[in-house]
């Protein structure tokens, strides 16, 4: 069963901090868990280059792409090779996935610059760019559980922005083997770390179970705002509020015609 919803929208560039705090804690973190991110400085012309970038990198034949096979959580995972809810019997998640992590380490994986020309210097940009606008979410996200808003800069949660770009492609159902097994596109999980913040090219198949032990379980779709992130709390947060914030269970389905999303988990994903 699935039914359509409203998420709450936050103005990251509100100039009344308080009241976009409260909207926060109240409707978008302990109603949701998800919310839209707007005004978020992230420009509509880069996120536009990240799309064609990893449409570029997905469309090499296979043999290519494996070239660049994941090591140190870096680099490219194939159709059906993840899994996200470990509990389904069925061969993985209808996805390939490319994942760069922090920049300064020099651990990431890239394709050739002759290859794909401003691959990398595109992914650099944008991982810099968001991290920057997760930082100013995240100074909010102190003022709304009435902490002062440098409080996750003061006990080190931001020292090393251990962000981590995923960049996800899923083939359309024409381009699938057809089989009887229930295969989602992502299947259903809620995301570790502090907060994501996900960028789709508009293509429908998210979905949110708010009540995640009530039984039958309700999906809501989340439809896409043009130029929004979509923001969930992750399980860190959770945690670090007492269950007050929810990490909200999700899944993608798998969508008719393909679609591609951008992912960032910006900090203390490991602490
Ligand atoms: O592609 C999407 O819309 C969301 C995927 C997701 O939730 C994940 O990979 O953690
Ligand atoms: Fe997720």
């Amino acid at each position: 069963m699935s039914n359509a919803l409203q998420l709450p929208i936050i103005d990251l560039a509100s100039p009344d901090r308080f009241s976009t705090a409260n909207s926060i804690r109240q409707q978008a973190c302990i109603d949701h868990g998800f919310f839209y991110l707007v005004n978020h400085g992230v420009d509509e012309e880069l996120v536009k280059k990240v799309f064609e970038q990893s449409s570029n990198f997905f469309s090499f034949p296979i043999e290519e792409k494996m070239k660049l096979a994941i090591k140190n959580h870096r680099g490219y995972t194939a159709l059906y090779a993840e899994k996200l809810d470990t509990t389904l019997t069925t061969k993985g998640d209808s996805k390939e996935t490319f994942y760069v992590g922090p920049l300064a380490d020099g651990l990431n994986q890239w394709p050739l610059e002759e290859d794909l020309p401003s691959w990398r210097s595109t992914m650099e940009t944008y991982h810099q760019k968001v991290l920057s606008a997760g930082t100013k979410l995240l100074s909010l996200i102190a003022l709304s559980l009435k902490l002062d808003e440098d409080f996750f800069g003061k006990v080190g949660a931001l020292n090393e922005p251990l962000g981590f770009i995923r960049l996800l492609h899923y083939p359309g159902s024409g381009d699938l083997d057809s089989s009887s097994e229930e295969v989602y596109g992502a299947s259903a999980h809620s995301d570790y770390g502090m907060i994501t913040l996900l960028m789709t090219d508009g293509v429908p198949g998210l979905q949110i179970c708010r009540e995640k032990s009530k039984q039958p379980q309700v999906w809501e779709d989340v439809p896409s705002i043009s130029g929004a992130f979509v923001v969930n709390i992750g399980d860190m947060l959770e945690r670090w509020t007492n269950c007050l914030f929810r990490s909200t269970l999700h899944r993608v389905l798998p969508p008719r015609q393909e679609r591609y999303s951008v992912m960032i988990h910006p900090f203390a994903v490991y602490a």
